[in-house]
């Protein structure tokens, strides 16, 4: 995958880019077509604001999460017991609707050889989040690269979320988790494994 670099784009005097006329066009079209009009004092800066906010939902197009787990703690190398970080709070936007869907993920690892900082796990994470999503394809990305880049014992990822597209739309039902998960190594072949991850996460 090619990255998007937008280091050189314009900014204005704030400092705040500069969102291209097409884009801020698009959305005002949107506000037409939703019903309101998008000349009206209060929607004069929506678009700009629109484009802005969706470059950071999708800043994750900007960078391969895989780069924070290239740094890696040789003093802790030693160390061969399960690491997991619990309910990290999330969001992402799925791909069919562009809704929010907000949710936790934990993640864990065993690890041969290379131990990371254990913020980067929810480095990863925010990485593939900060992208248009479904959560089954979330799951394996965000266990597909621990496992490519620390090539550790095993790899379990469990993400709990819910879907914009199924509350404020369609079925409208609030409340309903998706739960999705991928283990590899020995959480996905060894039973025992996968039981004490699922527990330490806090599911049976
Ligand atoms: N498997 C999966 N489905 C998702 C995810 N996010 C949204 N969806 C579903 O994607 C489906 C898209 O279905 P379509 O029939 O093409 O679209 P739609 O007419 O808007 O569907 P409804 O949401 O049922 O109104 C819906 O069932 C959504 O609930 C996700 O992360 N994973
Ligand atoms: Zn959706």
């Amino acid at each position: 995958m090619n990255y998007v670099n937008h280091e050189f784009e314009a900014r204005d005097e704030d400092g705040k880019l500069i969102v291209p006329e097409p884009v801020q066009e698009a959305i005002r079209t949107l506000l037409r077509w939703a019903g309101d009009d998008p000349e009206r004092e209060g929607l004069a800066d929506t678009p700009a604001r629109v484009g802005r906010a969706w470059r950071e939902y999708c800043a994750g197009y900007e960078e391969d999460p895989g780069i924070h787990l290239r740094r890696t703690f040789s003093e802790v190398a030693g160390y061969d017991e399960v690491v997991l970080l619990r309910d990290i709070p999330f969001q992402s936007h799925c791909e069919h609707h562009l809704a929010p869907i907000t949710g936790t993920a934990s993640i864990a690892y065993l690890p041969k050889n290379r131990v990371v900082g254990i913020s980067k796990l929810a480095r990863v994470l925010h990485g593939f989040a900060r992208r248009l999503q479904i959560q089954e394809r979330l799951t394996s990305e965000v266990a597909n690269c621990i496992w490519d880049n620390l090539q550790p014992h095993g790899v379990a990822v469990v993400i709990d979320a819910q879907h914009g597209c199924m509350t404020g739309r369609g079925v409208r039902t609030p409340g309903v988790g998706m739960v999705t998960s991928r283990m590899l190594g020995c959480f996905l072949e060894d039973d025992s494994s996968r039981k004490e991850v699922l527990s330490l996460m806090g599911r049976k």
